[in-house]
């Protein structure tokens, strides 16, 4: 039986091209400007001194943008990055540049497991903050009020078991009644590993019956017994 659903963004809810081709391109674009504007914000300030932590040496304004922009091209989930991204963002979408991508098939099984009295979580690299704009500024318009809340790389690392142990206990709900739904197989060995049941998107190509965990290109097609 399931109690709650726990969500990746992208590639599960949201393509996986608009995170690289308008999200990642705008963040890199007005990253520079955004942190010379904001350095001695104490928000944006602790998050420069996370940047020189995570490196371990103190950096110039210049090295640690050179650093995030090194990062943003690697796509590394580094935490300070996520963070300030989601700042930058924030800008974008109220400027209405973008909206937040969700695919229609998941937008509306969102909604229906709602209605059902599912409860339902996000577990994203992208900040909390960036995952609530981008569920709050979708063409089916906001669809925050329909999460319980949210889990970012604060809770530990998408491939480590340990931060799935870390969500069942702060959800105060056994694993093995949690549904996780992924596209990256290593996050959903380390949700399984952790005794979550777990759903396997695939998106662009076909499901593999064979496949470790059940996979499904489509929202539509996700279902489990009920007990
Ligand atoms: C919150 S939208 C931006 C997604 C993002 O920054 C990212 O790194 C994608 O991570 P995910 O864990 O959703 O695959
Ligand atoms: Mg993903």
């Amino acid at each position: 039986m399931i109690k709650a659903i726990v969500t990746d963004i992208e590639g599960t809810t949201s393509s996986i091209l608009f995170v690289k081709d308008v999200l990642f391109p705008y963040a890199r674009a007005n990253l520079a400007d955004y942190v010379q504007r904001h350095a001695n914000d104490p928000q944006v300030k602790a998050l420069l001194e996370d940047v020189c932590t995570e490196v371990g040496e103190q950096l110039s304004t210049g090295q640690i943008i050179d650093q995030l922009i090194q990062w943003i091209d690697e796509d590394k989930k580094v935490t300070p990055l996520k963070s300030l991204q989601g700042l930058i963002w924030e800008a974008g979408y109220r400027q209405g540049d973008f909206k937040g991508h969700v695919y229609p098939d998941a937008a509306e099984k969102i909604k229906a497991w709602k209605s059902q009295g599912l409860d339902l979580y996000v577990y994203s690299s992208g900040s909390v903050h960036a995952q609530k704009l981008l569920f709050g500024h979708t063409e089916y318009g906001d669809l925050t009020p329909l999460f319980s809340g949210y889990f970012d790389t604060h809770i530990g690392g998408k491939k480590d078991r340990a931060s799935y142990d870390n969500i069942a206990v702060q959800l105060g709900i056994p694993a093995n009644q949690l549904l996780f739904l992924s596209d990256i197989k290593e996050e959903l060995d380390a949700a399984k590993a952790a005794g979550f049941q777990t759903i396997w998107l695939t998106r662009d190509s076909t499901p593999d019956p064979q496949a470790e965990h059940r996979q499904v290109n489509s929202f539509e097609q996700i279902s489990w017994a009920k007990a």
